[in-house]
């Protein structure tokens, strides 16, 4: 499952929204390390699609500045923007079509990828322009950027319009949380060890804590970001995709359908949560102005500039599945905007020792941890007790065995967009959802937001800079429990 070196076949990718957020921060700086590192052929094109009235040199000025910004190196630079062009295109307008497929056309050997890095809303205009024009042919495949769409009903309309064009194994519904180097370690490391399989269970682990935090705030999507909030943004896509790693079975083998299908099985056996137990499981908060990395910044509503918005930027969830390895054990998901630090994390928090043959004046035995950090540093840690070490008698210590990548490999990994574009050139959809899984976690997400729109309640204020509101302090702790601590 690692990254190969080996360069890919040549291929043109065309980004529909070349202009926007994601793909100047991103994508074409993921597309360029790949091309600093061999791994891009230089007949490949990379063509940024978007309504802007750019030329070719326009738009590599642009993707330039942002390279530079992101530290490349000069001359790979300048390489590199041999390989970009740019199409100002509306995707809801015929206009400059009929260039834009002869361009295309003109490679008919390439590799064709279309990144869809727009609003959901575009993909169908999108998709039934590239099959009017036969674009879809060949070995052309289609890159969905989450969320797909904002429910079951709106995502099934979408998957049935883009599926009408492209079929399903031309399909790639990216998940970047799933190119991230530590989530494909909770492979190697459940399925590549024999220590972990057989405690990986209800009877050996008490439960498990997933948190994507972040200092940032919406900022310049505030736009998007209110139509969707976080249970959408997030909870639905990202912390379910992490949660499938953690509790599926062992695939027969890391074949697509394989991984894809025990992922499918996770998400149809989360417990439904609705209006008889959202206010239970569930907490909602909004941040109010604070401070976030020493400097204060506004609430949501005022980068909003709308003081009525009742949209989520911080979820908190008690998630159970039901069935027999994982029946009563707690998979407590968080995740907000505004929070002191920008960490993400899976916690496996193991059953305490069935009997303590210490004394109590030895310390407290604590129970056992598993921490897989996705960011910002890479590592592993598992906790264990050991005894402190010298002749004071014995006293228990809890200490990580600890492996950090950056420390133990001496590399920097790549980004998460890296992996996974050569991947879906390369043709390998492990690393990304099929549409029954993007389904069945609209299934259990649909529910929880028909519930809290009934309820009328807005969500939970918190000040910035700060954990999200205490009722998901509480909504653990009720539990006996407390969310991890370790920033070491
Ligand atoms: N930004 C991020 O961090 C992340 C974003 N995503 C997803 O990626 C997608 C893109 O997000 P983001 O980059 O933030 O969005 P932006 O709003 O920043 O960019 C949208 C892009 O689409 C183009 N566009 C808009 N309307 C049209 C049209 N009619 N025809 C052709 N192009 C059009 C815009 O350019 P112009 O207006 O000139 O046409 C712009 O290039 C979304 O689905 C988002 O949910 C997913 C994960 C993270
Ligand atoms: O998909 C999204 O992810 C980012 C967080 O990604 P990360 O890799 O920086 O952790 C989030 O900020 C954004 O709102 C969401 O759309």
């Amino acid at each position: 499952m690692t990254a190969s070196p080996l360069p890919v076949d040549p291929f043109d990718l065309v980004i529909f929204g070349g202009t926007g957020d994601l793909a100047v921060r991103k994508l074409l700086p993921a597309l360029y390390h790949r091309y600093a590192d061999g791994q891009i052929p230089e007949t490949s094109r990379i063509i940024g699609i978007a309504r802007e009235g750019l030329d070719d040199d326009g738009y590599r000025a642009s993707t330039r500045k942002a390279l530079q910004e992101n530290g490349g190196d000069k001359s790979k630079i300048d390489a590199f923007l041999k390989l970009v062009h740019y199409r100002s295109l509306d995707a809801r307008k015929d206009d400059g079509w009929d260039d834009f497929a002869a361009l295309i056309g003109g490679q008919p050997d390439h590799v064709r990828v279309f990144y869809l890095s727009t609003s959901p809303e575009l993909f169908v205009d999108i998709c039934n322009r590239l099959g009017t024009y036969g674009l879809n042919k060949g070995k052309a495949r289609v890159v969905l950027e989450k969320p797909i769409g904002r429910d079951l009903k709106s995502a099934n309309q979408i998957n049935d319009a883009v599926g009408r064009v492209f079929d399903e194994s031309q399909t790639y519904r990216i998940d970047h949380y799933l190119g991230k180097e530590t989530v494909q370690n909770l492979l190697a490391l459940r399925f590549g060890n024999i220590l972990f399989e057989p405690l990986w269970n209800a009877e050996h682990i008490d439960h498990v804590q997933i948190t994507v935090a972040e200092t940032l705030g919406v900022g310049q999507r505030a736009g998007y970001y209110d139509h969707a909030g976080a249970l959408r943004d997030m909870v639905q896509n990202h912390l379910l995709q992490l949660l499938c790693m953690v509790a599926m079975e062992p695939p027969s083998s890391l074949s697509p359908d394989a991984v894809r299908d025990e992922k499918l099985k996770v998400l149809r056996s989360l417990k439904h949560i609705d209006e008889s137990n959202a206010s239970q499981l569930t907490v909602r908060g909004q941040y109010r102005a604070g401070a976030a990395e020493g400097q204060s910044v506004p609430g949501y509503l005022d980068e909003l500039k709308d003081h009525k918005s009742n949209t989520e930027t911080f979820v908190a969830v008690k998630a159970e599945i039901a069935n027999w390895r994982w029946a009563g054990v707690p998979f407590y998901l968080r995740t907000g905007k505004r929070l002191p630090e920008r960490v993400s994390e899976i916690v496996v928090v193991f059953k305490p020792v069935p009997h303590s043959i210490f004394d109590p004046s030895a310390g407290v035995l604590a129970q056992n941890r598993l921490v897989l950090r996705l960011q910002p540093d890479e590592n592993i840690k598992l906790w264990v007790t050991i005894k402190h070490p010298g002749p004071g008698g014995l006293r228990l210590r809890h200490v990580s065995l600890d492996m950090s990548f950056a420390e133990a490999f001496g590399v920097q990994q790549p980004d998460a967009y890296e992996r996974l574009i050569l991947d879906v050139v390369r043709g390998n959809p492990t690393l990304f959802m099929r549409r029954d899984e993007v389904e069945a976690a609209w299934h259990w997400a649909d529910p929880i937001l028909a519930a809290w729109a009934d309820s009328g309640e807005s969500p939970r204020p918190y000040t910035s800079g700060t954990w999200g509101p205490s009722a998901a302090v509480a909504l653990i702790e009720r539990d006996g429990r407390t969310w991890n601590e370790d920033s070491e």
